[in-house]
C-alpha cells in the first residue's frame, strides 16, 4: 500500500470531489449499518412479544433509510470515478511529455512494447486506486471503530470480543505484503514483456516473413505468454490463500459475537430482544475492512504498475531548458561546430571529437564519411537530441543550451531518411511543423520537394489517409515527403539525413531535385551518400573515427587526392545516368 501513496498527489485538484466521494461511501456504510441493527432490533422485538403497533415507527425509519441507501452509493462510486477517469487522462498526458524529455538514446534502451504498456495498462490500472481504494480506505478506519463504540454501549465484552477479529483482518494483507509485491511485480513486466514481444512482431513482420521466421517469432510469443500465465497463477494462488483467510476469520468474528452475545443474555446483562441487534452490527462492521482486504488483494498488481508509471513521470529532461532563453528572434543562422566531443555513455569510447566546422547562412555542408564515422551523432547533437559532452554547438553566437527548445524547433528542422506517417491525412501529416498551414502553403511545400505530383495521384490527393497507404510510397517518395514537412516548419536551418535506399534514376533525380531546391535559401547540414548532393555542396566535412579528418570545397578535396577522394572513388553511390 506505501508504493501506492506518492499517486495521492496525483489528485491534486480534485480534492473537494474525492471528499465528497469519501463521506458518501463512510455515509454508506452508516446507513447500511443503521438499517441492518434496525431491522434486527424490530425482529428482536417483535421475537419478545412487542405488539405490532409498537414497531410502526421503526418499519417508518426503515422505510426513510432506502433513500440514503440509495444515494450514497451512487455519490461514491460515481464521484470517485469521476475522479478516477479525470486523473487518468492527466497522468496519460503526462506519460507522454515523459517520452518527450527522453533522449533518444533513453527511447532506444527501452523498448517501445514495454513503453507502450506503461503508457496504457499500467495507468489504466490506476483507477483501482483512484475509484476503488481511498474511500474504502477511510471506511475501514471509520466504520468499525463507530461500531465497536455502539457495541462497547450495549456491553463493553462485545466490542472486546470483535477487537481481534478486527485486527487479525485487517493484518491479512499486512502478511502476505512481501509476497503480493512480488506477484504484483513479476504480472506487470511479464504483461509489459508480452506487450513488446507482440509489437516487435508487428514491426519486424516483414522480415519474419521474408525469412520463414515465423515459428521461431511464435514460440517466442508463446514464451512470453506462458511467463505471464506463471506470474499471474501464483498471483492468484497467493490471493486464494488472502480470500480464505479474510472469510475464516469472518466467520469466526460472527461465530465470537453470537458466543459472547449469547452468554450476556444469558447471564442476564444483555436484553434478549437487543440480540439480534448486537449480531448484525458486530458482522456488519467487518464489512468495511474486508472490502478493502478485497481491493488489497489486487494491490501488488496496482503498486507494480504505480511504480512503473511514477518512474516514467519522474524522468527527468534529457537535454534541460535553459532558465533564462537567448534572445533569438532575428539570429543568423550561422551554425558553429567548436572543439565539440560527445559520448553516448560514460564508459563508451567519444563518438565525435574535437569537431571544429562552420556553417555559413544560406550554406551546405555536406557530412561524408564511413559507416560509424559519426555523421548521425554530428547531426543529431544540433539538433539537441543530446547534448554535447565538451566543447560547444552555436547558431547565430548563441549556445544550444541557451536556446529554448520550442525555439530552437522553430530554428532548425530535420529531414530523416524514412519519414514516419501517422494515422491522419497526409495534409496533416506535412502540418507536424506547422499545425496552422493552409492548403496553399501544403502545396507550395510539396511542389518544391517534388511531392505535390504524386501525392495529387493517391486516391484522395492531401486527404489520403496514410493509414490506407501500406507501403505504396518508395523510399524517394517517402523522403520527399520528408522534406515538404520540414519545407513547411519555416525553418532557417535544415539537418538533412540523405536517403541510402536504392533508388531507381527517375527517383533518384526527383530526389536530388528536390534536395537542390531545398537548399537554397537554408542553412544545411546534410549527411550525404550520394555523389551529387557531394559535388553541389558548398563545402564537405569528412569525418573518420570521429574526427574530422578533411575539410573544403569539394573539388579542391578532390584535386587534393586524399581521404576524400579515395572514398569518393570506393563508396559513394554514384549520380544517375
Ligand atoms: N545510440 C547509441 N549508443 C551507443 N553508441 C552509438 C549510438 N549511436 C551510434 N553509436 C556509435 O557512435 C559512433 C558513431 O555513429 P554514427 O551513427 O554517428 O555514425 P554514422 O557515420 O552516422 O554511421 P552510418 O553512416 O552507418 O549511419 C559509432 O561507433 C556507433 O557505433
Amino acid at each position: 500500500m506505501t508504493r501506492l501513496l506518492p499517486l495521492a498527489r496525483l489528485l491534486r485538484g480534485h480534492r473537494r470531489i474525492i471528499a465528497v466521494a469519501i463521506v458518501s461511501g463512510v455515509a454508506n456504510h452508516v446507513f447500511t449499518i443503521a438499517s441492518a441493527v434496525l431491522g434486527a432490533l424490530l425482529v428482536g422485538r417483535a421475537l419478545t412479544g412487542t405488539p405490532a403497533a409498537d414497531l410502526r415507527g421503526g418499519f417508518l425509519l426503515l422505510l426513510a433509510l432506502v433513500v440514503p441507501l440509495v444515494v450514497a452509493p451512487w455519490a461514491e462510486t460515481q464521484l470517485a470515478h469521476v475522479v478516477a477517469f479525470r486523473v487518468l487522462v492527466d497522468v496519460r498526458g503526462r506519460v507522454y511529455d515523459s517520452f518527450a524529455r527522453m533522449s533518444p538514446g533513453d527511447l532506444l534502451s527501452r523498448r517501445s512494447g514495454e513503453l507502450g504498456s506503461t503508457a496504457i495498462s499500467d495507468v489504466e490500472l490506476l483507477e483501482t486506486f483512484f475509484a476503488h481504494t481511498l474511500s474504502p480506505l477511510v471506511s475501514a478506519a471509520v466504520v468499525p471503530a463507530g461500531a465497536l463504540v455502539a457495541l462497547a454501549f450495549l456491553d463493553p465484552t462485545l466490542a472486546l470480543a470483535l477487537l481481534p477479529v478486527l485486527a487479525a483482518l485487517a493484518s491479512v494483507p499486512i502478511w502476505l505484503r512481501r509476497r503480493a509485491e512480488a506477484d504484483g511485480t513479476a504480472v506487470r513486466s511479464a504483461a509489459g514483456a508480452l506487450n513488446a514481444e507482440a509489437v516487435d512482431a508487428l514491426q519486424g513482420l516483414r522480415e519474419v516473413l521474408a525469412f520463414g521466421a515465423g515459428r521461431a517469432q511464435a514460440r517466442r510469443l508463446r514464451d512470453s505468454g506462458r511467463a505471464l500465465d506463471a506470474a499471474r497463477t501464483a498471483h492468484s494462488r497467493r490471493a486464494g490463500v488472502e480470500l480464505a483467510a479474510t472469510d475464516a476469520i469472518v466467520t469466526l468474528g460472527v461465530l465470537a459475537a453470537l458466543v459472547v452475545g449469547g452468554s450476556l443474555v444469558a447471564a442476564g446483562d444483555l436484553p434478549a430482544d437487543l440480540l439480534p441487534a448486537a449480531v448484525v452490527l458486530a458482522a456488519f462492521s467487518l464489512a468495511p475492512v474486508t472490502a478493502v482486504v478485497d481491493v488489497a488483494r489486487e494491490v501488488g498488481i496496482v503498486s507494480a504498475a504505480a511504480v512503473r508509471v511514477l518512474d516514467l513521470l519522474a524522468v527527468p529532461r534529457a537535454v534541460p531548458d535553459p532558465e533564462r532563453p537567448a534572445d533569438v528572434r532575428d539570429v543568423r543562422p550561422r551554425v558553429e561546430y567548436r572543439a565539440v566531443t560527445f559520448r553516448y555513455a560514460p564508459d563508451l569510447p567519444p563518438a565525435v571529437q574535437d569537431l571544429d566546422f562552420t556553417i555559413e547562412p544560406g550554406e551546405t555542408v555536406a557530412l561524408v564519411g564511413h559507416s560509424g564515422a559519426g555523421k548521425s551523432t554530428s547531426a543529431h547533437l544540433l539538433l539537441r537530441l543530446w547534448d554535447v559532452g565538451g566543447g560547444a554547438i552555436t547558431i547565430g553566437g548563441h549556445d544550444l543550451r541557451t536556446i529554448a527548445d520550442a525555439d530552437l524547433r522553430r530554428l532548425v528542422a530535420y529531414v530523416p531518411q524514412d519519414v514516419h506517417l501517422f494515422n491522419i491525412s497526409i495534409a496533416d501529416n506535412l502540418r507536424l511543423g506547422r499545425p496552422d498551414a493552409t492548403r496553399d502553403q501544403i502545396e507550395a511545400a510539396a511542389r518544391t520537394a517534388q511531392a505535390h505530383e504524386f501525392v495529387t495521384d493517391l486516391p484522395d490527393g492531401y486527404d489520403t489517409v496514410a493509414g490506407e497507404l501500406g507501403n505504396l510510397l518508395s523510399g524517394g517518395q517517402r523522403q520527399r515527403l520528408s522534406i515538404a514537412r520540414a519545407l513547411l516548419a519555416g525553418t532557417p536551418i535544415l539537418v538533412l539525413d540523405e536517403a541510402v535506399s536504392n533508388l531507381d534514376t527517375e527517383s533518384e533525380r526527383q530526389l536530388a531535385a528536390a534536395i537542390a531546391a531545398t537548399r537554397s535559401g537554408h542553412t544545411t547540414l546534410v549527411i550525404a551518400h550520394r555523389l551529387t548532393t557531394i559535388r553541389t555542396a558548398d563545402r564537405v566535412v569528412m569525418l573518420e573515427h570521429g574526427r574530422v579528418v578533411e575539410q573544403g570545397r569539394p573539388d579542391d578535396l578532390l584535386a587534393r587526392d586524399g581521404r576524400f577522394a579515395e572514398l569518393v572513388r570506393t563508396q559513394l553511390t554514384p549520380d544517375p545516368a
